[in-house]
C-alpha cells in the first residue's frame, strides 16, 4: 500500500505524516511531498522511528515522483485562514495549487484514491473532479472531500456536553465543510436526547469549530493537530477499505447521486474500488432539515465555483 501526502510539510502533513508512519499496515510506503526544500528532512527525520513503513520524501516543483504507484493522496497543499477570513477567501491561491497537483495525480496515478484537504473543500473537490474529466481519467467512486474533522469535533463536543464516553458516540455529519453547509444529525445519536436549546447551541459551535481554533491561533494558521488525527483516520479507513475489510463506513464529501447538490457530505462504505455505495443520512428532525435546505444555495454556489474554475 503506497499513500502520498501532499502539503506533508505543513500543520496538516507533518502531523499526518507521523500518525501514518505509526499506524499504516507494515510493508507500507508513505511518500511525502511538499514545495518546501525541507521535505526530504522531513522524511528523514520520520524515518528514525521503528516501524516498519518506508518514507520518502520529494521537494520542489514537480510532485510527479511522489506519486508514481500510489495507492492513496491525501492532499493539504495550500494556504491557511488567518482570523477574519473565511474558508473561500483561500480559494484564489488554493484553488490553482489543487488543480495542478491533482492533474499531477491523473497523469501519475490515475486509479488512486484522492483525498482533498485543502479548503475551501466545497470548492476544491469540483476542481479536481473537473481536472480529472478534462483528464478522462474520472471515476467519482475515488474522490473524496474529507470531512472527518467535523465528524470528531461532533463526536467530542457531544460527549463533553452529554457527559458520554466520547468513544460510544457515533453521529453523521451531511452537507460541505464550511460555516451553515456543516450539519450534524444530533437527532439521531443514540442514547441521548437534546432540548432545543442544546441542539441550537452545538449545531453551532461544530459549525464555527474552525473559526474557534482560527481564532485561538491568533494569525498562526487553522486546526492541524485535529486535522492531522481526522485525515489518518479517514486514509486508515481508505487503505482498510481497499485491503478488503468489512463495513468500513464514513462521511465523506462525495459525488454520490445526491438529490441535493452534486456535492454532498454523508456515510459511504470504503471498499476496494474507493466508494462502494452511497448510504441516505435517514430520517432528520424539522430543525436539520430546514438547516439541510437553507444551505444549499451556498454548497451549490461553492460548487459552481469550482466547475467555472477549470472551464
Ligand atoms: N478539510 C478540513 O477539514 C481542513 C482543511 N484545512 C486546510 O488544509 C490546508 C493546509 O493547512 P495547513 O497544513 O495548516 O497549512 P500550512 O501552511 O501549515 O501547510 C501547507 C503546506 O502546503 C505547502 N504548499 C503550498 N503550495 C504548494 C504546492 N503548490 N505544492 C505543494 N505544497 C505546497 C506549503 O509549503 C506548506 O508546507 C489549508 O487550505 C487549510 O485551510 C485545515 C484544517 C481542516
Ligand atoms: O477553519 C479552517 O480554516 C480550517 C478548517 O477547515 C477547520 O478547522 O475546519
Amino acid at each position: 500500500m503506497k499513500v502520498a501526502v501532499l502539503g506533508a510539510a505543513g500543520g496538516i502533513g507533518q502531523a499526518l505524516a507521523l500518525l501514518l508512519k505509526t499506524q499504516l499496515p507494515a510493508g507500507s510506503a508513505l511518500s511525502l511531498y511538499d514545495i518546501a526544500p525541507v521535505t526530504p528532512g522531513v522524511a528523514v527525520d520520520l524515518s528514525h522511528i521503528p516501524t516498519d513503513v518506508d518514507v520518502k520524501g520529494f521537494a520542489g516543483e514537480d510532485s510527479s515522483a511522489a506519486l508514481v504507484d500510489a495507492d492513496i493522496v491525501l492532499i493539504s497543499a495550500g494556504v491557511a485562514r488567518k482570523p477574519g477570513m473565511d474558508r473561500s477567501d483561500l480559494f484564489n491561491i488554493n484553488a490553482g495549487i489543487v488543480k495542478n497537483l491533482v492533474q499531477k495525480c491523473a497523469d501519475n496515478c490515475p486509479k488512486a484514491l484522492i483525498g482533498i484537504i485543502t479548503n475551501p473543500v466545497n470548492t476544491t473537490v469540483a476542481i479536481a473532479a473537473e481536472v480529472l474529466k478534462k483528464a478522462g481519467v474520472y471515476d467519482k467512486n475515488r474522490l473524496f472531500g474529507i470531512t472527518t474533522l467535523d465528524v470528531i469535533r461532533s463526536e467530542t463536543f457531544i460527549a463533553a456536553a452529554k457527559g458520554l464516553n466520547v468513544a460510544d458516540v457515533k453521529v453523521n455529519v451531511i452537507g460541505g465543510h464550511s460555516g451553515v453547509t456543516i450539519l450534524p444529525l444530533l437527532s439521531q445519536v443514540e442514547g441521548v436526547t437534546f432540548t432545543d436549546e442544546e441542539v441550537a447551541a452545538l449545531t453551532t459551535r461544530i459549525q464555527n469549530a474552525g473559526t474557534e481554533v482560527v481564532e485561538a491561533k491568533a494569525g498562526g494558521g487553522s486546526a492541524t493537530l485535529s486535522m492531522g488525527q481526522a485525515a489518518c483516520r479517514f486514509g486508515l479507513s481508505l487503505v482498510r477499505g481497499l485491503q478488503g475489510e468489512a463495513n468500513v463506513i464514513e462521511c465523506a464529501y462525495v459525488d454520490g447521486g445526491s438529490e441535493h447538490a452534486e456535492f454532498f457530505a454523508q456515510p459511504v462504505l470504503l471498499g476496494k474500488q474507493g466508494a462502494e455505495k452511497v448510504f441516505e443520512y435517514g430520517d432528520v428532525s424539522a430543525f436539520e432539515a430546514d438547516a439541510r435546505d437553507s444551505m444549499l444555495v451556498t454548497l451549490k454556489g461553492d460548487i459552481e465555483l469550482g466547475i467555472n474554475f477549470v472551464k
